[in-house]
């Protein structure tokens, strides 16, 4: 049975590494992927992993319908015999219920892949759409580590190393704003808003030691 499998996790745990193995796998056996992305920090139409591995992709835009443009591509005679999106986080619920729609009225297998939770740790859109429909959530099996060493389940952004809890859902990494960063945290210290940045200086800072009062 076709299946809408939702590959999560934080930021730099493999998911596109993952995307682009999966890609390499199924061609290598001479199947070919409809390939969906949306703002990679590669660039348009790219689908990239920190590991150096790019290929290209169908960015996708407001208001595309996924559903039709995998009818199109088909009716035209060209061949689909899987789904990839990348970036899932960044499509609005609706293309998710299309990506949905791909798997029972067109019975393709559709790989999707995004970060669950945004830097205030509030579900994407998305997301959330594809935790309600997937038939699989999957989780990465590599984990990402916070500065203590314990699991990173959560996104923080950085300005200049401090984490922020306000601004826009959307910011895309790695590109243009050179002050803004993000960091994976564990939940522990994404509540305390501890970076490694604030970490480090807590811990260079002299310890207060409590005055006593006569
Ligand atoms: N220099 C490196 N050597 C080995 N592995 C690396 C290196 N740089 C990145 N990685 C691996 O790549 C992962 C990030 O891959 P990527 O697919 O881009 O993540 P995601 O799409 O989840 O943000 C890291 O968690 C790490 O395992
Ligand atoms: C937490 C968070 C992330 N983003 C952006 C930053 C990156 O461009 C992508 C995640 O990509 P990755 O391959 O998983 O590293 O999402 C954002 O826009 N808003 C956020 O809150």
């Amino acid at each position: 049975m076709p299946e809408l499998v939702f590959f999560s996790g934080t930021m730099d745990c493999g998911k596109s590494t993952l995307a682009l193995q999966i890609e390499h796998n199924r061609s290598a056996r001479g199947l070919q992927g409809m390939i969906f992305t949306r703002d990679d920090r590669a660039g348009e139409g790219k689908l990239s992993s920190r590991l150096g591995l790019v290929t290209d992709a169908v960015e996708v835009a407001d208001g595309q319908d996924l559903y039709v443009h995998l009818v199109d591509h088909l009716s035209q005679g060209r061949r689909a015999d899987y789904v990839i999106a990348d970036e899932a986080q960044f499509l609005a619920p609706e293309q998710i219920d299309q990506l949905a729609r791909v798997v029972d009225d067109l019975d393709l297998d559709v790989y999707a892949f995004g970060i669950t939770t945004d830097f205030r740790s509030k579900l994407f859109p998305g997301s959330q759409r594809l935790v309600e429909l997937a038939d699989r959530v999957e989780v990465l099996q590599v984990e990402a580590l916070c500065w203590c060493g314990a699991r990173a389940t959560h996104n923080a952004r950085t300005l200049g190393g401090h984490m922020v809890v306000e601004g826009a859902q959307v910011v895309v990494g790695d590109v243009n704003q050179p002050d803004i960063g993000y960091e994976v945290l564990c939940r522990r210290h994404h509540r305390r808003r501890m970076t490694a940045a604030t970490a480090r200086a807590s811990a260079l800072s002299p310890d207060v030691l409590p005055v006593e009062t006569v």
